[in-house]
């Protein structure tokens, strides 16, 4: 295995670009390792898929595939970017930015609970993020403090959606073709499924009212050491606790974003749009702070520098040997 540096079970193009190293993640489909780009020495992550490790060959590869097609589509800074990816018959390997800072779940564990203004501005960044990906019709479907991850070890740091393997493009679903033809024939629950389907994108606004509740309160609002309910039926009933001790300095507002996501009926809850209009959400110096981190100036400045230098001046050049040259 890797640990005793045996990288041959790797794909040779991925062994040639990559030195890889220690396990900096897990999840159900396999693990994440840090790695060297050999050429530049620059760290990235190497998320390894384990196509064993889904019940069904045909689960594995629409999964994993839809997670790449996803990852190589996307284009949001609060979104993991994919930048290589390679394959051999029994795992998929995804070359990721490294994110320093790691999981999110870390972080809140290591900090009891996170200071509210913290949990605002990663807040704003995943409702950023997710709202990206539903406008692009994209659903996660598994927002969890796993695979949120920060950039830095900072508090105020960037932070970045990954794991897209649960996520589902919305294409033109088979109810929607059958609406559009003779309804004649059609049996009731047909109609009746109807109007609880086109709230799917509703399940990521859900997933981030429990992020939320875990980064203010620093405990889960659904577990199964609450009371004498199952997590499930907590879920299915919208049963969660603010312990006071916990929730008595996190503010009304911030407790209003909250409970206007964990609402059951997802025809009630708030929507992603919304929770970015909510007044919590309007706090001029936190909304600096994250597009100062989403968009840095510097990247721009980059981007101009690499332009032809205006005509006229003299444009310095650096040649291979080191001298100036007009
Ligand atoms: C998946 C991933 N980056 O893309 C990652 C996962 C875990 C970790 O600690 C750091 C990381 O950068």
């Amino acid at each position: 295995d890797l640990m005793s540096d045996d990288q041959s079970s790797l794909p040779r193009e991925l062994r040639e670009k990559y030195l890889l190293t220690r396990r900096i993640g897990t999840g159900v489909c396999g693990e994440v390792r840090l790695a060297f780009q050999r050429s530049t020495c620059r760290k990235v992550a190497v998320k390894i898929i384990n196509k064993k490790n889904f019940q069904s060959e045909g689960m594995a590869t629409r999964n994993a595939t839809t997670e790449i097609e996803i990852l190589q589509r996307v284009d949001h800074p609060c979104l993991i970017k994919t930048e290589d990816f390679y394959q051999t018959d029994d795992s998929y390997y995804i070359v990721l930015e490294l994110m320093e800072g790691g999981e999110l779940f870390h972080r809140v564990k290591s900090q009891q609970q996170l200071q509210e203004n913290v949990a605002k501005l990663y807040f704003y960044q995943m409702l950023s993020a997710v709202q990206y990906l539903h406008s692009n019709g994209i659903i996660h479907r598994d927002l969890k403090p796993e695979n949120i991850l920060l950039s830095s070890q900072e508090d105020v740091c960037l932070i970045k959606v990954t794991d897209f393997n649960q996520s589902r493009i919305l294409e033109e679903s088979v109810l929607m073709r059958t609406l559009c033809g003779t309804p004649s024939y059609l049996a009731p629950e047909v109609f009746t499924q109807a109007s609880t389907t086109g709230y799917s994108l509703a399940v990521d606004a859900w997933s981030l009212g429990v992020l939320l509740f875990v980064c203010l309160g620093g405990y889960p609002p659904f577990h199964e050491s609450f009371g004498d309910k199952s997590v499930t039926d907590q879920i299915i009933l919208g049963e969660f606790t603010m312990v006071p001790s916990k929730w008595r300095h996190v503010s009304d507002q911030a407790k209003d974003v909250v409970r206007r996501l964990l609402v059951v009926d997802p025809s009630k809850r708030m929507s992603i749009e919304a929770a970015l209009q909510h007044a919590w959400l309007q706090d001029q110096g936190m909304l600096e702070t994250a597009h100062r981190l989403m968009y840095p100036p510097g990247e721009d400045a980059a981007a101009v520098s690499m332009q032809e230098a205006p005509s006229g001046g003299p444009s310095k050049r650096k040649r291979g040997d080191g001298d100036e040259e007009d």
